[in-house]
């Protein structure tokens, strides 16, 4: 019999879990803008982006959403839609349900279970091209209810790797490597987060700390290295900054595509450097994507 959330995920095309060996990597920042750089990607292309970092949560905060409500309708929870009534990108996250912004969640892993369930089987995502998950660092009890739940849509799932370049995270992204292999969750590429340093006056890349540790892992593990983003100051002011949605953006450029009061996030976004670096890995793993779901046309 069809579980509740595998009836949900019917509509839903890919799923992508965001992993990362060790905490502060910028699994989150690096989920946000994946699923910024597929909302983008194309008009019609819908996203979702699920935070089961139930601990941590930072989706809200890094979306611009802090404080929204999550309605509950007959059909399940309405995510949060990040670009307003056009309803292309939609979020949940644990934030949403706190009563007041800091709140700590302090639960054992039943409840965090259930919630994991919950947030698959309850959300009401409707079709969706996408649906990135931001998981917690490492591999714990959320990854492993993730998988639980996710098994009867196995075929949707593939995962992406975040890493810095430093030889404590590149250790750390080996384990969440073996653990997708035990799970036989198929790697989209590797991300080097945090790798260089991009000057705010002139915008140049400077290789402060070591560079290029996760494109050799990938290259040992013959895994598709998706490329690096560099330590980008105006990300980190955007994606730090609970106000975002508040700035004024006027002055950028109107794209018909958005909507000019709900999705000013995706604007700011856009003119930072990291996004256009994102271009490329986002390319990258859109046909890596290709490539996986070729590979299981053949082997089926
Ligand atoms: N490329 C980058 N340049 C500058 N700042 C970054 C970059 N990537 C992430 N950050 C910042 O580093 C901090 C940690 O990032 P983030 O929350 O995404 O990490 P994380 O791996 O999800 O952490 P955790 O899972 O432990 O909560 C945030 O303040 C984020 O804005
Ligand atoms: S990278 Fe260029 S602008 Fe930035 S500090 Fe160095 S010389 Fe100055």
């Amino acid at each position: 019999m069809e579980t509740p959330v595998a009836r949900r995920c019917r509509t839903i095309k890919n799923i992508i879990i965001v992993l990362s060996g060790k905490g502060g990597v910028g699994k989150s920042s690096v989920s946000t803008q994946l699923a910024l750089s597929l909302y983008r990607s194309s008009s019609l292309t819908k996203v979702g982006l699920l935070d089961v970092d139930l601990t941590g949560p930072s989706i809200p905060r890094m979306l611009g959403l802090d404080g929204q409500p999550v309605h509950q309708s007959s059909d399940g929870w309405v995510p949060v839609f990040a670009d307003g009534s056009e309803a292309r990108m939609a979020a949940m996250s644990v934030g949403f349900l706190l009563k007041k912004k800091g709140d700590s969640v302090v639960w054992r892993g039943p409840k965090k279970n259930g919630m994991i369930r919950q947030f698959l089987s309850d959300v009401r995502w409707g079709e969706l091209d996408y649906l990135v998950i931001d998981t917690p660092p490492g591999t714990s009890d959320e990854h492993l209810s993730l998988l639980e739940h996710l098994a009867p849509v196995h075929s949707k799932l593939s995962a992406v790797i975040v890493t810095t370049p430093q030889a404590v995270a590149l250790t750390d992204a080996m384990k969440c490597l073996s653990f997708s292999k035990a799970v036989n969750l198929p790697i989209l590429g590797l991300i080097e987060n945090m790798s260089g340093y991009v000057c705010p006056c002139c915008g140049e890349v400077s290789n402060v700390f070591s560079t290029g540790g996760g494109k050799a892992m990938a290259q040992r593990e013959q895994l598709t290295f998706l490329g690096s983003l560099p330590v980008d100051t105006e990300l980190v002011s955007l994606l730090d900054d609970a106000d975002t949605t508040g700035k004024s953006v006027e002055t950028s450029e109107q794209n018909p595509t958005e909507s000019s009061s709900s999705f000013k996030l995706l604007r700011l976004y856009k003119a930072t450097p990291s996004a256009d670096l994102f271009a490329d890995i986002l390319a990258k793993l859109l046909n890596s994507i290709e490539g996986l779901a070729k590979a299981k046309g053949q082997a089926s």
